[in-house]
């Protein structure tokens, strides 16, 4: 087809780009010159190349599309593609296209028209038209944005200049200021909007326009007042276009809660400035540092010298006040309440720096908070008062007020739980019983005030006897108990430490007693009980202790015994003593039986009668094994009665008798019968009854009646006497003998207790003592009666230093009425 060097010349050279190729394949048969400048690819480098192959085509299909549409219309113009030049830059093209029938064969000739820099101007142009609305679109957003989050933030903004003329309000601006939008313009004074007296600061700020944050109010056109934070300051420094730019805030909401917390907050303050106590709330943070968030004031209230502003600064400058031994104790109570969340109270002293104890009840309730703080709120107050009360209380409950030693009850406690601990264990502790001598007679004789004295001072020199851990309580009235708690588990060791113990009680009870600048003596009587798992309860070891203590009183008191189950057997025959004594007042087993007394002839000239009983098992029982008992039981006084009328009606036999008539009658009297308000009236009506001469009758009565109550005891016995009844002071010298009283007393005789006249010959002490009662008788004018005379020595010295009547086995034992001598009354009995 280009065999004609012309024609070949002419498809060359033609300006256009142009091919030919094979309709069926698509090879290209020959390229110009124009079109290989384009396409970058020479007519060697294409020839047996389609277009497909060099990338004319995106695919088959299309080119197969465009061949169809050239079919239908005869002709293909302007189809827009693009190709990549082997220097890999792409050029965009129009394809024209003409077909044509040579030699049987088909072939299409094409036109490229490079269209690259047009397309590419389009393209870009299309882009940043898209571009640009892509970005209106996106400012219109943010802007819709900018205004939702203006008009939530209740915010706005305004920017003035760079013209004079400029201002512009944004709508979250106009919104929050209530304006109508655009209504703000350069000339209209915005600013007449703002509260007068904030005015000034506004328009400092305008001028300055330093960005600092300003407050002030605004008022609505609809009359609301609001509290705005605005800032404002230049965007630019270049004077000629500055622009000024401010943003305003609406705060008016924030302002209120800020108001109305701080009402609340001045509320509390107030509240707990009156508070009885202080109001605090404390965090501990994460590295478990403690810090006060609030502590009401005044805190100097409950910590003396301290502000609340100094607590805040330092949580742990108040612990210094603290009582040093409750440190530890509070801040583990802290502590743990923190780490369990559960509320806290705990009850503390301060110690003052002036020594003062204060007692002081934290309360509070532990809240966990974020990031491992907790916090908790709570109170203190000062419970000193209460404290106080309390300690008073138990002070009263449990201690004796006289002594400050624990009383029966708190006695009672502690010896129940000695009791439980003794059944757990094997461990021993002793109980002591300590009972003082004639305190009763003491008390009546000195008075009350002194018995109270001598009460303190024993109890004193009880504590000092024991170590500290012991227990010294009093029972009531001389009664006092030492507890020596766990001595051991050895039964003999724990008797020989409490033996000790009861020694060094007994001396120190021993030395005499400052009373009222008195000098005076006082002994104790103890008994001594063990307290071990066998004893079965607090009852039963006081009143082994008790009975041990009696055992004391009986062996002469002034001494210690410990109890021993022989005692209870004793308490059995006391009891029964009591319970058969009684019987034997109705079975008239009691006898009388009478010892003679004798004037220094050893002449018969009167008897003492004394009282025996017939027992029906254990045969005749002297009086000393039952009086006591009696006087104890109050049976003394039915038998005191009996030997009375008994005595008076052997006095009336023996005065139908010449040779009798003369002899006199002592009856013993015991104090308890004598104390009987109707006494004398007994008397009386038994010698009614018998017709008794009085003056033959002489009354023993013994110097512990005379300790008490004088006045009624004087009364009495004045009453008998006007009757010429006689009294005799028996045992005279062993008691508290008084010379005031001897002399206020209608006394006719003095007897000289058996206990001097035993050992007169001996001891110096005792003939002292009985030359004195002689002596005394004598200047007293009274008669004096040497008892229990058993030798003829006793009998010559008392005789000859002035003793006139004698009583003693010398002379004759008491034996009943038909063994005494009175068929020879004129003889010397010795
Ligand atoms: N060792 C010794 N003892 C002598 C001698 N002479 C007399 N006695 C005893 O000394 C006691 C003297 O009686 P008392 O001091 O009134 O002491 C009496 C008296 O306090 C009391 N008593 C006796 N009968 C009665 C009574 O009817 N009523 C009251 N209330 N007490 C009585 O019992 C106490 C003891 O009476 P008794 O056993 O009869 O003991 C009597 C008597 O037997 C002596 O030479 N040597």
């Amino acid at each position: 087809m280009f065999d004609s060097p012309d024609r070949h010349l002419f498809f060359d050279h033609i300006p256009v780009a142009a091919s030919l190729s094979r309709e069926s394949d698509g090879v290209y048969v020959a390229v110009n010159a124009e079109w290989s400048r384009m396409t970058g690819l020479s007519q060697r480098e294409v020839v047996g190349l389609s277009s497909v192959d060099i990338g004319l085509w995106p695919s088959h299909t299309r080119r197969l599309q465009a061949l169809a549409v050239l079919h239908e219309t005869g002709e293909l113009r302007g189809l827009p593609l693009s190709l990549v030049r082997p220097d890999q830059t792409q050029i965009r093209f129009e394809l024209s296209m003409s077909r044509f029938e040579w030699n049987d064969e088909s072939y299409l000739l094409s036109y490229l028209k490079d269209v690259t820099g047009e397309r590419t101007a389009q393209i870009a142009l299309l882009a940043s038209e898209q571009l640009l609305k892509a970005t209106n679109e996106r400012l219109n957003q943010q802007l819709r944005l900018f205004e939702a989050m203006e008009s939530l933030a209740s915010v706005g903004y305004w920017t003035s200049g760079p013209e004079p003329d400029h201002l512009v309000l944004s709508k979250g601006l106009y919104q929050l200021t209530g304006l109508e939008p655009g209504s703000v313009q350069p000339s209209s004074d915005g600013r007449s909007w703002i509260l007068s007296e904030d005015k000034p600061a506004f328009l400092a700020a305008r001028e300055a326009l330093d960005g600092e944050t300003l407050y002030y109010r605004w008022q609505r056109p609809d009359g609301r007042v609001l509290t705005l934070r605005g800032r404002m300051q230049r965007l630019s420094d270049n004077a000629p276009s500055e622009i000024h730019f401010g943003v305003v805030q609406d705060i008016s909401r924030e302002r209120e809660t800020e108001l109305a917390l701080q009402d609340r907050l001045s509320f509390i303050e107030k509240i707990t400035s009156r508070l009885p106590g202080v109001v605090f709330q404390i965090r501990r943070n994460a590295d478990g540092v403690l810090e006060f968030l609030f502590i009401s004031e005044p805190a100097s209230q409950i910590y003396p010298g301290f502000t609340a502003q100094a607590i805040l600064q330092d949580a742990y400058c108040t612990l210094n006040l603290h009582h040093p031994d409750d440190v530890q104790a509070f801040k583990l109570s802290v502590r743990q309440a923190l780490q369990s969340l559960q509320p806290w109270q705990h009850e503390y002293r301060l110690l003052l720096p002036n020594g003062q104890v204060r007692w002081l009840l934290g309360q509070g309730v532990p809240e966990q908070e974020a990031e491992g703080a907790v916090v908790m709120s709570g109170f203190v107050t000062d419970i000193t008062e209460r404290k106080l009360a309390e300690e008073k209380i138990e002070q009263l409950a449990f201690y004796d007020a006289l002594t400050g030693l624990p009383n029966r009850r708190l006695l009672l406690d502690r010896l129940q739980l000695a009791l439980l601990s003794a059944a757990r264990s094997e461990s021993i502790s002793a109980v002591l019983f300590i009972d003082l001598d004639n305190f009763k007679d003491l008390n009546d004789t000195l008075g009350h005030d002194v018995g109270d004295m001598l009460l303190r001072q024993v109890a004193q020199r009880l504590q000092g006897s024991v170590r500290e851990a012991d227990t010294v309580a009093r029972l009531g009235g001389d009664e006092f108990v030492v507890v020596l708690e766990e001595l051991g588990t050895d039964v003999q060791l724990v008797t020989a430490l409490a033996e000790k113990v009861g020694h060094k009680i007994l001396l120190n009870l021993n030395h005499a007693y400052e009373l009222n600048k008195q000098e005076l003596l006082s002994t104790p009587s103890i008994g001594v009980a063990l307290l071990s798992k066998q004893v079965k309860s607090v009852d039963e070891l006081l009143k082994q202790a008790d009975l041990a203590m009696y055992e004391s009183k009986s062996a002469g008191r002034n001494t210690m015994r410990f109890f021993d189950p022989t005692m209870q057997a004793l308490v059995a025959q006391r009891t029964a003593i009591d319970r058969e004594l009684r019987l034997a007042l109705k079975r008239s087993e009691l006898v009388l039986f009478y010892q003679p007394v004798v004037d220094e002839q050893a002449q018969m000239v009167g008897v003492e009668a004394l009282v025996r009983w017939q027992h029906p098992r254990r045969g005749l029982l002297s009086p000393m094994e039952f009086i006591d008992q009696a006087e104890q039981s109050g049976l003394i006084l039915p038998l005191g009665q009996w030997v009375l009328r008994k005595a008076c009606e052997q006095l009336v036999q023996w005065a139908a008798q010449p040779a009798t008539a003369q002899l006199t009658m002592a009856v013993n009297v015991s104090a308890r019968q004598f104390r009987h308000p109707e006494f004398v009236e007994q008397v009386l009506e038994v010698m009614r009854a018998t017709g008794v001469a009085a003056h033959l009758l002489k009354l023993e009565i013994t110097e512990s009646l005379l300790v008490t109550d004088m006045l009624e005891v004087i009364e009495k016995m004045q009453a008998l006497r006007t009757m010429q009844v006689t009294f005799s002071l028996d045992d005279f010298g062993t008691g508290y003998s008084s010379l005031s009283y001897l002399k206020r007393l209608p006394l006719d005789q003095l007897k000289i207790d058996q206990s001097f006249v035993r050992d007169v010959l001996t001891d110096s002490h005792d003939a002292a003592i009985a030359q004195t009662v002689i002596t005394l008788g004598q200047s007293l004018n009274l008669s004096v009666v040497a008892e229990g005379v058993e030798t003829h020595g006793q009998w010559q010295f008392l005789a000859q230093r002035g003793c006139k009547l004698f009583q003693g086995y010398l002379f004759g034992k008491p034996v009943p009425v038909a063994q005494l001598p009175l068929s020879c009354l004129s003889w010397p009995l010795v």
